[in-house]
């Protein structure tokens, strides 16, 4: 069986800013045809990674190959690559068609060759019968399909796209991710996408490349990032609402396998883990909260619970619950929906913790008053 080598390769890339921003000596294999979603908060890094791939950017050390050619000398213009942006970028003196075929033009494409293109990227797109439209004419959703067919008409097998949803109102976020998601299948092109908002990732990616600090925190399928997060920063940064994520001690170190750690951990419950009893008296078996507030949202309830006065964890609990600020309630989780981290640095711990070290009443949580320190 040959194994297929990565679309993209980028080795030990670095471009730093003043102040040691910008990227550190990253690595990332792209392969042909995946979505991949360059996520993580403001400034870790992902618009200078994609404008390092584009050639808007040039790495200070490293190297990027696009199929195989080293490109990290040849200019964008020569990388075979379209670009969409947040912006849109149209021209607003011209018509949807024209803006469309603009690059076509430049490059003085064939009349016929470009009808047809401009044809396909109109149908793909669904902007058939708005093509003498100005882009002032055009709701943001249908601009932002404009700067799509755009891409599309290049024909270039890479399009990098740089928070192309942001200025678009929820709803219209929610279908336009579907289209180009679709697109992206049906014309069988990579595309890198650069975004902040997770949700976006998780739905669009084949493989998500979290960031931090200008450097790969995960990277891996939106399961792999939602199930097993390799640092407790991926675990809080993935779902929503957020990971509960609480400094713990294990209270039987005897049941856990050899080198395991039982101190300096921090606990990891996901919302829709976390049980809650509202009359169970405080026993070994849970641990005694605080609700801080409820927000409902039809199907289910996100409930928001201090342990100690401390604000930390949320359940997620289906239906409508009512339950006011101040209620003592009670936690407890199953063992095996414990993710565990190292408190210091983060990352997860590898050793397979048995269940009955990691229910409820082997786990000492710090700001739990009710147990006291070892
Ligand atoms: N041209 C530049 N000159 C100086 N610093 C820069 C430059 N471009 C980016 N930076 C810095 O490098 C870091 C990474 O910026 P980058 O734009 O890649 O982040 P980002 O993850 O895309 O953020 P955002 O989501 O806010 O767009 C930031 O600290 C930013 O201020």
């Amino acid at each position: 069986m040959t194994v297929q080598k990565p679309f993209i390769q980028i080795e030990n890339v670095s471009r730093v800013f003043d102040g040691n921003n910008g990227v550190h000596d990253l690595s990332i294999d792209i392969p042909r045809g995946s979505f991949v979603v360059l996520l993580g908060p403001s400034g870790c890094g992902k618009s200078t990674t994609l404008r390092l791939i584009a050639g808007l950017e040039t790495a200070d050390q490293g190297r990027i190959l696009i199929d195989d050619q080293d490109v990290t000398a040849v200019p964008p213009s020569k990388r075979g690559l379209s670009m969409v942006f947040q912006s849109y970028a149209l021209f607003p003196h011209l018509s949807v068609a024209e803006n469309i075929v603009f690059g076509l033009k430049v490059r003085k494409c064939d009349k016929v060759e470009m009808a047809k293109r401009l044809a396909n990227a109109l149908d793909v797109t669904g902007l058939e019968g708005l093509e003498n439209r100005k882009p002032s004419e055009l709701s943001g959703g249908q601009r932002q399909r404009v700067a799509l067919a755009r891409a599309i008409v290049a024909g270039h097998p890479l399009c990098l796209m740089d928070e192309p949803l942001s200025n678009l109102d929820a709803k219209l976020r929610h279908s336009v991710r579907k289209d180009i998601r679709d697109l992206q299948q049906r014309l069988g092109i990579t595309v890198v996408y650069v975004t902040h908002d997770q949700t976006e990732a998780m739905s669009m990616a084949d493989i998500v490349i979290l960031m931090k600090d200008g450097r790969i925190e995960q990277a891996g399928s939106p399961a792999d990032l939602y199930l097993k997060p390799a640092t407790s920063f991926a675990a809080g940064f993935v779902g929503s609402p957020p990971m509960g994520l609480l400094p713990a001690t294990i209270l039987a170190p005897k049941l856990l396998p050899i080198g395991a750690r039982a101190e300096n951990l921090i606990i990891g419950i996901r919302p829709e883990d976390l049980k809650l009893q509202t009359k169970a008296p405080r026993h070994a078996d849970n641990i005694p909260a605080q609700v801080v507030s409820t927000e409902f949202l039809g199907p289910e309830t996100f409930v928001y619970l201090a342990i100690d006065g401390t604000d930390g964890a949320t359940a997620r609990l289906p239906g409508r619950v009512h339950l006011s600020p101040g209620t003592q309630v009670s936690l407890s989780w199953a063992g095996a929906a414990a993710h565990w981290f190292d408190r210091e640095r983060g990352h997860r711990l590898s050793a397979a913790m048995p269940d009955d070290a990691t229910q409820t009443h082997s786990v000492f949580l710090h700001n739990d008053p009710a147990i006291p320190t070892l």
